[in-house]
């Protein structure tokens, strides 16, 4: 559906060049629910304006349903636009203008007659369950309608691609969990493809199918959510995924492994594991399976169950101790039954 090939952007800073897109490649597919996250200034906005070209990339291409949009005159432009809604982060909405008139501003502008645009508003304000305040002004509705306006008149067009310029960041915690809710369901009844973009990974823990992190203009890392939550191979990805999943273990457990590794008996090892897992396996039958079979010794010290998109995905710090090779062999087999094992290094403890 969207095929971004080694696009480049540098705007013209008052203090020089600013490279704010570099050599980015992506693809993605019709019907997904795409994320880009990134902390503040690593080019996500610059990203996804140069999707609709409301910013012109320095050099590389930009293809949006088969189309090189930087090959369009003027006029094929303004109709490929129309395949491609937007919405924002501070809605954009006409305050002189109903709710209803809001919504069907882009029909309006493209010369569509009242009755044409009442067949399509009237079923998108349904879908967006705002219906009953057609006729309420932006000032007289909540920021999480005036959301579901912006996503209304995002999608007036029929669009085959809706872009999200972090679209739920000025709504509380709540609201923002049902804006994500209808993004979802506009995805999988209209079929549209979503890319959005945040500096939160619960937004992409809750409904993206796939994300990209960005990075100083360039995408540091790519994957399917599930792999970029369980297996993060870069600092920037572990960082933004701590506030979910800490990446470091608090202190006290770090001290009840201490405890435990100086309670070894002789001929004996232990080893600090943290285990991650997502979807069919789970923890219970596995963790069992290598007391019984394998005679160790396992300590849970830390870790949590929580779902992405329906799918189970967990992570757990367990302390294992016994015969060395018994540890290892125990790696293996959660290894091979899909468990993602980190070997954490334990300081020695202190004799005394
Ligand atoms: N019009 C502009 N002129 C010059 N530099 C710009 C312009 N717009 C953005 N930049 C710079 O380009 C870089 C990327 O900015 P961009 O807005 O894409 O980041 P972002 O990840 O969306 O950040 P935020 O989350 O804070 O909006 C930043 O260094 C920014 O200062």
């Amino acid at each position: 559906m969207i095929d971004i090939r080694d696009l480049s952007l540098t705007y013209q800073g008052p203090k020089g060049p600013v490279e704010a897109l570099q050599h980015i490649n992506l693809h993605i597919e019709q019907g997904e629910i795409f994320g880009i996250i990134g902390r503040s200034g690593a080019g996500k906005s610059s990203l996804v304006r140069c999707i609709n070209l409301l910013n012109r990339p320095t050099s590389g291409q930009m293809i949006v349903g088969g189309r090189d949009l930087l090959k369009l005159s003027d006029s094929q432009l303004r109709e490929a636009r129309r395949e491609i809604g937007m919405v924002f982060q501070h809605f954009n909405l006409l305050s002189s203008r109903t709710v209803y008139d809001n919504a069907a501003l882009p029909l309006e502008l493209a010369g569509m007659s009242k009755a044409e645009i009442q067949k399509r508003i009237d079923p998108l304000l349904k879908l967006v369950g705002l219906d009953h305040l057609a006729d309420r002004y932006p000032a007289q509705i909540s920021g999480g309608q005036k959301q579901r306006v912006g996503i209304a008149r995002a999608l007036a067009s029929n669009p085959k691609v809706l872009l999200s310029d972090e679209a739920t960041s000025a709504l509380d915690p709540e609201t923002t969990r049902s804006i994500l809710d209808l993004l979802r369901k506009v995805n999988r009844e209209l079929g549209v493809t979503v890319v959005l973009i945040t500096h939160q990974m619960q937004v992409i823990k809750q409904i993206a199918d796939r994300v990209a992190v960005i990075d100083a203009g360039r995408i540091a890392e790519l994957g399917s959510v599930i792999d970029v939550f369980t297996q993060p191979q870069q600092a920037i990805t572990k960082s933004l995924i701590d506030e979910i999943v800490p990446q470091e273990l608090p202190a006290s457990v770090m001290q009840r492994v201490q405890a435990l590794s100086a309670r070894l008996t002789a001929g004996t090892s232990g080893q600090l594991l943290r285990l991650s897992y997502a979807g069919e396996s789970a923890y219970e039958p596995i963790l069992s399976h290598l007391i019984r079979t394998l005679g160790l010794d396992l300590s849970i010290l830390h870790g949590q169950i929580d779902e992405i998109q329906e799918q189970t995905f967990g992570s757990l710090a367990v302390y294992a101790s016994g015969e060395a090779v018994k540890i290892e062999s125990a790696i293996s087999h959660l290894r091979s039954s899909g468990v993602v094992v980190q070997v954490v290094p334990v300081a020695a403890p202190v004799k005394g």
